[in-house]
């Protein structure tokens, strides 16, 4: 392992991205605030219940400032040095892959195969390496097209480690063609590895509709099975066996669906993870876990390196990194808020105590995961005698990881920094099976203080808070190009679709027992940090008093009293909307992004808050296929798609919210145009006037996708039933606000 002479250079190094100026920004944005709130107050009963609605507003939009000041404070990320892990480490440490996947029809096993094609061929010597795909679907088309893959990796790894390939997913590999000034031996293989893969992606799509199903043996496990009702399925497909030649390129590859039937809660995707660590565990009990869904593929050859250098540096700085975070980029463009947000936010909370696990292009330690605390390791990292009496314990080991003796065996191997990987992997089949039985987690700690938690339908931060609130650190490493890619669903039902999923998980862990909320000042987490979790975990809250912010300008139009402050302290609101306009705008342009963008990441807040279950999200990929055909000399006029970025809408309540608002607005601001003329004689110095209208235009503006929906046809445009719905409420609304 690491060698830990310290006049070699570093394999990584902290960067700060303290800026004073961006400091002074916030607290000027915070000073506007306070200035605001101490107006309302001292102005409170000169005013109506606007103004009441408005302080409670804007004190509830303070306090979010607040965290985010707090977040934003010291941003800091890590640049790793992976050229110097050679000469640092001799033996490098085994990273056991996951991979999740959960529906053969919204993620296309092609995209599967491909993320699990980019695994097996990152730069890491692939004796150390062994992915492990969970298949929550149990779907025979999914094990076929990894079979297939499995053949095809044994072209495609030793042909990206002969000429260095960057990306290693062969779908965004094969997007550029070969120019004429390369090698022709490259050509050649080129071409040859190109027509495999095709080959490949064609034998997937016609598997999707051929009955070869019930001819083969190997896929005797898969008949009369329901996703959501069959046994257990563990199948090695490849077993790097050392070998010679291409073959030992190759790193294990293993296909695990877990045991599902409908009376029992199978806790979607944390399930699977759970699932994934213990037949892990067992075949070959890696230190270190790479997990990533099923779309996201590894954009770099060196991911695995770059992690490693913060790992075993941090282990020679006892630094005690619990896990080592990417930040999630897309290939398609429907994230750039996500973008933006991971870029400020993501780096600030990583100047803190470490950025909060995202949930895919992560690297985890095992032993992390299995619940021990900082305080349980030793300087040198070994276990203290306290925590050794309390992990290894058998009656422990089973009441904590589950009645098997082979279980615990490997937990005891992992928790003492012994890999241990099986000399046959076939050999743990049996053990694989009995841990992916229903009742194998029943009355275990699995899912509450052993691997990803269960109490949340967000699993990614909530298992987050328990491994930061045990005294671990977590590092973040965002290197250029990115390290790993995945999709986003387009903008309209399927992104609301996610966003209101993240947003209720998350407020589900504001309530749950490791509420950000409870327990401020005690156990091991540092209070910004805590902080950060705050604001993160009641982002769906925000959704409430932003909706009713939208409606107020509207109201006191109709209701003709003021919203804003009179006279020159007018000055703090503008300053206020304008400075925070002029940030945010700051925001996305700096990282290249357009203005429009930042409009959308307004709208997609404004949606409900209820209960809800894990909805996978539909993953699609460019047609590397069509592409080809067309020849090389085509690829570059593909024109930028017309429809790329605009916003879809659908008949359900989602989009209600959003369409409601906009036409309340339009009426308001139609009835002061209107009433221009007159009003300057009928209402005094109290009631509303241009600020108001001025309030109106900017929600108008901000809604400017539903604006637009209004006048489009087919999904584009907001659909009739909603439009008269939302007509009848707002018409409602007026009636009201008017007349009182
Ligand atoms: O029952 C399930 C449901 C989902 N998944 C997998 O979970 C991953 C994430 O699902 P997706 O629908 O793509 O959700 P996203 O909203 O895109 O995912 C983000 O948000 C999730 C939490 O809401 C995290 O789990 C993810 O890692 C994070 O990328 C995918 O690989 C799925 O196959 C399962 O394995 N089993
Ligand atoms: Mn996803």
């Amino acid at each position: 392992m690491a060698n830990s002479s310290s006049s070699l250079p570093p394999l990584c190094e902290k960067i700060s991205y303290k800026s004073y100026v961006l400091r002074a920004v916030d607290l000027t944005i915070i000073g506007l605030f306070f200035s605001l709130l101490v107006y309302r107050i001292l102005h409170m009963n000169q005013n109506d219940t606007v103004w009441v609605v408005a302080f409670l507003c804007e004190s509830f939009f303070s306090f979010v400032w607040l965290l985010i000041t707090s977040i934003k404070w010291s941003p800091a990320d890590y640049k790793s040095y992976p050229d110097r892990l050679d000469k640092r480490a001799h033996d490098l440490p085994s990273v056991d892959m996951f991979v999740t996947t959960a529906d053969p029809v919204r993620e296309p096993p092609i995209i599967v195969v491909n993320t699990v094609l980019s695994l097996l061929a990152v730069n890491y010597p692939a004796n150390k390496l062994a992915c492990y795909v969970s298949d929550d679907g149990c779907s025979p088309l999914t094990y076929f097209s990894l079979k297939e893959a499995s053949k095809f990796a044994k072209i495609w790894v030793p042909f990206c480690k002969k000429y260095n390939v960057k990306v290693r997913a062969p779908f965004r590999y094969f997007l550029n063609p070969v120019t004429a000034t390369e090698d022709p031996e490259f050509a050649i293989e080129w071409e040859m590895t190109k027509r495999e893969y095709d080959k490949l992606t064609q034998k997937v799509e016609d598997a999707e509709d051929s009955h070869w199903l019930n001819a083969d043996d190997d896929f005797e496990a898969f008949s009369n099975t329901k996703p959501n009702d069959h046994s257990t399925i563990v199948k090695v497909i490849w077993e790097n066996k050392g070998g010679v030649g291409d073959e030992k390129e190759v790193p294990h590859l293993v296909y695990i669906s877990r045991e599902k039937r409908p009376n029992y809660l199978h806790h979607y995707k944390a399930g699977a993870m759970n699932f994934l660590v213990r037949v892990s565990g067992l075949m070959t009990n890696a230190p270190y876990m790479l997990n990533v869904d099923c779309d996201m593929y590894a954009n770099e050859a060196d991911v695995v390196r770059q992690a490693m250098c913060i790992f075993l540096q941090e282990s020679m700085n006892q630094n005690h990194c619990a896990f080592v975070q990417f930040p999630q980029d897309f290939y398609d463009s429907n994230a750039d808020e996500l973008t933006v947000l991971q870029s400020y936010v993501g780096r600030g909370i990583a100047g803190i105590q470490g950025p909060i696990y995202a949930g895919s292009g992560c690297l985890h330690t095992r032993r992390v995961m299995y619940g021990l605390s900082l305080d349980d390791l030793e300087d040198d990292g070994s276990l203290s005698s306290v925590a050794t009496r309390k992990f290894l314990a058998e009656e422990n080991l089973v009441r904590e990881f589950g009645n098997s003796k082979e279980m615990a065996n490997s937990v005891i191997d992992a928790l003492q920094r012994k890999s241990n990987p099986q000399a046959i992997l076939t050999n743990s089949l049996e053990a694989a099976n009995e841990v992916g039985h229903c009742p194998y987690e029943y009355q275990t700690s699995w899912g509450k203080t052993i691997g990803w938690l269960y109490d949340a339908t967000a699993e990614d931060v909530n298992t987050s808070i328990g491994i930061h609130s045990r005294g671990w650190t977590s590092s973040y490493i965002s290197p250029n190009p990115p390290s790993f890619l995945g999709c986003m669903p387009p903008g309209g039902p399927e992104a609301i679709l996610q966003q209101r999923r993240w947003a209720t998980g998350m407020l589900e862990i504001l309530f749950n027992k490791q509420s950000p909320l409870i327990g401020m000042f005690h156990r091991k987490i540092r209070f910004r940090q805590r902080l950060a979790y705050l604001y993160l975990s009641s982002w769906g809250l925000r959704s409430i008093p932003e909706l009713f912010y939208c409606l107020l300008p509207a109201y006191s139009l109709f209701h003709n009293s003021s919203l804003f402050p009179k006279g020159p302290c007018l000055g703090i609101i503008v300053t206020l909307v304008g400075m925070h306009c002029l940030y945010t705008q700051w925001e996305f342009m700096s990282l290249g992004f357009s203005v429009q963008s930042c409009i959308f990441d307004v709208i997609l807040k404004l949606f409900g808050i209820s209960k809800i279950v894990f909805i996978v999200t539909k993953k699609t990929m460019p047609d590397t296929k069509s592409r080809s055909r067309n020849g090389p000399s085509q690829q570059k006029d593909d024109g930028p798609d017309p429809d790329l970025g605009k916003f879809e809408f659908d008949g359900s309540l989602y989009f209600f919210p959003g369409t409601f608002i906009l036409l309340v607005n339009l009426a308001a601001l139609a009835v002061f145009l209107i009433d221009l003329p007159l009003s300057s004689h009928i209402h005094g110095r109290s009631g509303s006037g241009w600020p108001e209208a001025c309030g109106c235009v900017l929600v108008v503006m901000l809604f400017l996708p539903f604006l637009k929906g209004l006048y489009e046809k087919g999904k584009y445009g907001i659909p009739l039933s909603t439009l008269s719905k939302a007509t009848f409420l707002a018409v409602i609304f007026v009636v009201f606000s008017v007349g009182k």
